[in-house]
């Protein structure tokens, strides 16, 4: 250990400000190069990878292999418009995270001297200000802010799964000359204190950690995620359905061009002229904006949440998938309970509530944890401190959530030649190392302890044993022969929100789940109390018996699971997704970690501890179960508002495609030049772009989005052949009022008939399947309304512009427009007949 301190210049009393500076200059800031900001030319690059701008770029490709430049051109633009849309859309929603995130950031307690002979004071320092030499303290709940090696540590276990894929917490101790490979006296950057504390000197810092080296890798990249919260996370099933919707149209896009050529050829005879026309057509299905609208409209939810409610997304995705979240589990101490307990004298006995005491006060003290916890505080609050303070501390065990235990081992005044263990923890944990002249004791001690929780108190049982003094550290090992003492209770209130935020929850279609390290009938009682039915109480332990399934269906039917462990939340949290469900956990101890990550959604109060915090997708400004339900409903209005857009793109252009290869085939003509697909594209495109800034339908916030994609291409088809029919409506219009066009007549008048009815009845659609269309107000937002009028009135005036002819067209007869004036009125009448048919508002949307 000397060595390494004398290796880093440094020593127990850590480094001077001065000598901290100078290494910092050197050795650069505590950061993962990863956790830089992308540029945006690398966004730019990044979102040409994204599947249907591949294609696009594929189709332009081969438009200029043909030398049809036009297409290739107007492609290009499509592709360069949607790429810089998305990678500066992209940019600023990381800038804006970045500061949200900067703002829930940890920091480290370092022991640093203001001089050379000046006494060490430990301070609170940001994590990217870390230097080698720098001595730092671990409590639970910290996340080890770079790579250390141990001075010292009191019962240290570190969750290290990120790095090394253990799932159980390791011990971590000093160790004065490690064998090779032994890694118990190394602390990672990127693990968290699981239980205990220690203080540890830094090893090494950003790029040079461990944590660094195997960033790149799977595990690599789970361990970033856990640190920053940016990294790639699963998919979640609103991105499932998107991917799966996006990949059918991606084949249908892919196979449409062979098709058209074939049925071109083989119809009409007609060569590798038609190219052009049939990779239009292809383009013509594609929802190019879809990156760019759900990036918006993710970046706008975000923004809007954490305006109005101070909550923090710290992974945009995740607002989709609080959308979707039809379960949320929650822990019970501070979510439904307020967290600030006291000791209720009337239930709890001097003798134990001293001891109780004598064990908060010396783990505190021997342990050189920073604050006590709030059972600590209640203890402390309420006992004599000046007979407290009367013993010598020797070591400690702080407070474990796996074994439920606390221990102090203190000297008493004048006992030399004995050390005195004080336990106190969990009733069931306590009793079972109690030593009882009477079996039956056990038994009753524990049947009181359960009348007593079932009256809605938090009970702690106390128990000391005396052993001979020895200098060898104490495990959890000695915890046994113990001497029961007695219990101490605690009122904790209900939380005041808990019963309403509960109610308003159930109404938003999501079911709570109780998942608590607390005695099974204090856990029921506090849900009886806030209107929750219990039912029959699962206890954690029986979780790890089931195999999966067992588990999935255990978990669908219980609503409170007590006596968890860290690792039997995640356990249950995990079944529940393997039941379908998508689940949202609310925790903000260190015994929440796991969950809050298996959840597809991790939402952490802002002063919970540093790793929940860390490894959470959301934050809240306060534990306040109301603030998940404003999240819930952000997310499901910008899940809404995607769905919309896909509908409303989708039907529009599977009409399009629909019409466009029947009139192909129908016509002697092209029925519309790819430069006259491709520019009305763009045109829908950009109208598109508006459809961010709806306000979905009410009762599509009042369930969890899910969107299906067999209902959502079935509903999209009807739409769809609705839009061919009023199509080919309009060009039997078109071959009444322009007489001879069939036979190659006037193509010019033709295209500019067909052009303008398509950016109209576009312009239909976006007002008439919008998810908003049934708000209060009744009308689109104004932006929408906005974009529609555009879109209809560049229909209307382009073809009559001097732009018209350089695009193929011409002016029209007057008498066409009242004819097609009724074409839409017709068509609008039966969009909004067959949107009634729908099973719901939300097309695609069903209720899980
Ligand atoms: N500081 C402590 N010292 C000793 N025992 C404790 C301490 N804190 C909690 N316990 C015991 O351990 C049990 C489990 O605690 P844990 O922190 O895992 O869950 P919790 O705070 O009771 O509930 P939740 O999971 O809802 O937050 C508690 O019910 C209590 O009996």
């Amino acid at each position: 250990m000397l060595q390494t301190l004398r290796a880093l210049d440094t020593g127990p009393r850590g480094l001077t400000e001065a000598e901290a500076g100078q290494r910092l200059a050197r050795s650069g800031p505590n950061t993962l190069p990863t956790a830089r900001p992308i540029s945006l030319p690398v966004r730019f690059w990044r979102s040409l990878r994204d599947p249907f701008t591949a294609v696009l770029f594929c189709l332009g490709l081969v438009s200029a292999v043909v030398s049809a430049w036009g297409t290739a051109c107007v492609i290009l633009a499509l592709v360069i418009v949607s790429c810089a849309l998305r990678a500066h859309g992209e940019h600023r929603a990381d800038r804006a995270g970045a500061g949200l995130r900067e703002l829930v950031a940890g920091t480290a307690s370092v022991r640093r001297r203001d001089s050379a002979d000046a006494e060490p004071r430990a301070r609170e320092i940001p994590v990217d200000d870390l230097v080698p030499g720098d001595v730092v303290r671990l409590a639970p709940g910290d996340l080890v802010p770079a790579d250390l090696r141990l001075i010292k540590a009191h019962g240290l276990t570190v969750q290290q799964a990120a790095l090394t894929g253990e799932s159980a917490p390791a011990p971590k101790h000093p160790v004065d000359a490690p064998a090779a490979g032994d890694t118990a006296h190394l602390c990672f950057q990127g693990s968290s204190v699981a239980s205990g504390s220690g203080t540890g000197v830094v090893v090494a810092t950003g790029a040079d950690t461990r944590f660094a080296a195997v960033r790149g890798t799977g595990r690599g990249r789970t361990a970033e995620r856990a640190r920053d919260g940016t990294g790639p996370a699963p998919l979640s099933a609103f991105d499932r359905s998107v991917h799966g919707i996006s990949w059918t149209l991606i084949r249908f896009m892919l196979i449409t061009p062979p098709l058209v050529l074939m049925a071109n050829a083989a119809l009409r005879g007609r060569g590798l002229e038609t190219l052009p026309f049939a990779v239009a057509v292809a383009v013509g299905l594609t929802p190019e904006m879809l990156p760019v609208i759900v990036t918006t409209c993710l970046a706008r939810g975000a923004a809007l949440l954490t305006r109005t409610h101070g909550v923090i997304v710290r992974r945009l995705p995740a607002l989709h998938d609080l959308g979707a979240v039809d379960v949320l589990c929650v822990d019970k101490t501070g979510t439904l309970t307020q967290d600030r307990p006291v000791v209720d004298p009337d239930r709890t006995g001097p003798d134990a509530l001293h001891w109780a005491a004598v064990c908060a006060w010396w783990t505190l003290q021997a342990a050189e944890l920073p604050h006590p916890d709030p059972l600590d505080e209640a203890l402390l609050d309420g006992a004599d401190l000046d007979r407290v303070e009367t013993y010598e501390p020797v070591d400690a065990l702080p407070f474990d959530p796996v074994r439920r235990l606390a221990t102090a081992v203190v000297r008493e005044p004048g006992a030399l030649g004995t050390h005195l263990l004080v336990v106190k923890g969990a009733v069931e944990e306590v009793v079972e190392r109690c030593a009882f002249d009477d079996p039956a004791e056990r038994e009753k001690l524990l049947a009181d302890a359960a009348s007593a929780a079932g009256e809605g108190v938090r009970l702690l049982a106390v128990a000391t044993a005396r052993r001979p003094a020895r200098t060898r550290a104490y495990t959890p090992a000695d915890e046994r022969g113990l001497t029961f003492h007695g219990f101490v209770a605690f009122h904790d209130a209900l939380a005041d929100t808990a019963h309403d935020a509960v109610r308003a929850l159930a109404g938003q279609g999501v079911t709570v789940k109780v998942l608590t390290g607390d005695h099974p009938a204090t856990a029921a009682r506090a849900c009886r109390d806030l209107g929750i039915d219990p039912g029959e109480v699962a206890v954690g332990a029986h979780t790890a018996d089931l195999d999966a399934p067992a588990l999935a269906e255990l978990a669908s039917r219980t609503t409170v699971f007590a006596r968890c462990t860290p690792a039997d939340k995640a356990r249950v949290v995990a079944a529940l997704r393997l039941h379908g469900h998508t689940v949202g956990f609310l925790g903000d101890g260190v015994n929440d970690l796991p969950a809050l990550r298996a959840a597809d959604v991790g939402v952490c109060p802002r002063d919970g501890v540093d790793v929940a915090r860390e490894g959470a997708d959301v934050v809240l400004a306060e534990k306040d179960l109301t603030a998940i339900g404003h999240a819930v409903e952000a997310g499901r209005h910008s899940s809404a508002n995607i769905a919309s857009y896909l509908r409303i793109t989708l039907s529009s252009n599977l009409g399009n495609v629909i019409a466009m290869l029947a009139a192909g085939l129908l016509l002697p003509f092209l029925p519309m030049l790819p430069a006259q697909v491709l520019v009305q594209n763009l045109c829908f495109d950009g109208a598109q772009l508006a459809l961010a800034h709806d306000r979905p339908d009410p009762a599509a916030l009042r369930r969890p989005t899910v969107l299906r994609p067999r209902a959502f291409l079935r509903s999209i088809t009807g739409f769809g052949a609705l839009g061919a029919l009023a199509d080919l409506t309009t060009f039997g219009v078109l071959a009444w009022v322009l007489p001879g066009t069939l036979d190659l007549g006037d193509q010019d008048g033709f295209h500019a008939g067909w052009f303008a009815e398509n950016l109209l009845t576009q312009a239909l659609v976006m007002l008439l399947l919008r998810t908003g269309r049934r708000t209060a107000e009744g009308r689109a937002p104004t932006p929408i309304r906005a974009s529609a009028a555009a879109l209809a009135a560049v229909g209307i005036l382009l073809p009559l512009s001097p732009l018209g002819p350089l695009l193929g067209m011409t002016g029209l007869p007057p008498v066409y427009y009242p004819l097609l004036g009724a074409v839409l009125a017709l068509y609008a009448a039966a969009l909004v007949a067959l949107r009634r048919r729908m099973p719901q508002p939300q097309a695609g949307a069903a209720q899980p």
